[in-house]
C-alpha cells in the first residue's frame, strides 16, 4: 500500500490515476471534410479524452494543413484533452513515415500548442532523438510513450521491462497494447499489471490486451493499475477488440472499488 496517489497526473483538467479508468476515443479522419465531422461528432460522446490518429490523415506532409486541422479539432473537442498521436504502419497505423519526418511532425504539433500530450513509439526513440521529450516538457506537453504488438504477448517480465524503459526516458505515462492469443496471454497481461502496480507504484501507465480475447483487460484497470482505457468512437474501431463507449463504462463501473465500498453498507 502507499501507493495511492503516487500515480496521479493531470492533461488539462483531467486527473488520471485516481478512480475508474479514463477513457479515450480515436478521431479518425482521410480529408478535412471528414475531420469537421467527425471532430464535431465525437466532441459529443461520452468519453474523457480525445486521441487524434493523424496516420489515417491525407495531409500530414503539409504542416501548415496539420496546424489547421489540429486548431479545428482543439476548438470542435473544447476542453477535452487531446492527445496526438501518429500510429507507425510497423505498429498498426493507417500509413509509412520516416523517421525523421515522424519527428518533425511531433515537434511541430508540439510546438503549435493546441496538444496537450504526444504518443511516441518506444521503438522509435534512438538516443539522438531523445532531445524531443524535453522539448514537448519544455512547453508543458505530456509525453505518452507507447509499444504495440499485433501478433502476441511479450512475457510479463519484459512488458515490466518496457513500461519501466518508458518511464526512464521520461514518459509521463507508458502505453502499451499487445495480442493475447489465449487465455494465459491474458494472465501474462493482468499479472504485468498488477506488477507494475505494486512494485512501480510510481509509473503511470496503460496496459491491454487487443482483439476479441484482450476484452477483459480493457475494463480491469481499476484493479490491476491501468490508468486509461481505449473504446471504439461508434464508427471505426482504431484497434481490434474495442469496445463501445457505453460497454466500456459499465464494465469498469462493475470494478470499481467505491461499488465495494457501498456493498459494506449493507453488512
Ligand atoms: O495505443 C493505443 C491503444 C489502442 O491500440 C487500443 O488497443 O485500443 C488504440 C490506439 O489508437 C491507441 O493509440
Amino acid at each position: 500500500m502507499g501507493s495511492i496517489g503516487m500515480k496521479n497526473f493531470k492533461i488539462r483538467n483531467l486527473v488520471l490515476g485516481e478512480g475508474e479508468p479514463k477513457v479515450c476515443v480515436s478521431l479518425i479522419a482521410s480529408n478535412f471534410k471528414e475531420l469537421f465531422a467527425e471532430a464535431m461528432r465525437v466532441s459529443k460522446l461520452d468519453c474523457d479524452i480525445i486521441e487524434w490518429r493523424a496516420d489515417y490523415f491525407m495531409y500530414i506532409n503539409d504542416l501548415e494543413f496539420m496546424r489547421k486541422a489540429a486548431y479545428f479539432i482543439r476548438y470542435a473537442i473544447e476542453d477535452k484533452p487531446l492527445i496526438f498521436t501518429f500510429r507507425t504502419q510497423e505498429e498498426g497505423g493507417g500509413q509509412a513515415i520516416d523517421d525523421d519526418f515522424y519527428f518533425y511532425l511531433n515537434h511541430y504539433m508540439i510546438k503549435t500548442g493546441l496538444v496537450d500530450a504526444i504518443d511516441l513509439e518506444l521503438s522509435r526513440l534512438p538516443e539522438f532523438n531523445m532531445n524531443i521529450i524535453d522539448f514537448a516538457k519544455e512547453n508543458s506537453v505530456k509525453v505518452v510513450i507507447s509499444h504495440h504488438n499485433l501478433q502476441k504477448t511479450p512475457s510479463a517480465e519484459q512488458l515490466e521491462e518496457m513500461l519501466t524503459d518508458m518511464k526512464t526516458l521520461g514518459a509521463t505515462v507508458g502505453k502499451i497494447a499487445v495480442t493475447p492469443n489465449d487465455f494465459d496471454d491474458v494472465l501474462e497481461i493482468l499479472k504485468a499489471s498488477n506488477n507494475m502496480k505494486n512494485n512501480h507504484p510510481e509509473i503511470p501507465f496503460m496496459l491491454n490486451g487487443m482483439g476479441e480475447i484482450g476484452k477483459l483487460t480493457r475494463l480491469t484497470g481499476e484493479l490491476f493499475g491501468s490508468v486509461l482505457t481505449f473504446a471504439s468512437n461508434g464508427k471505426q474501431s482504431s484497434a481490434p477488440g474495442q469496445m463501445s463507449i457505453e460497454e466500456v463504462r459499465s464494465g469498469l463501473k462493475l470494478f470499481n472499488k467505491e461499488e465495494e465500498k457501498r456493498s459494506d453498507y449493507f453488512g
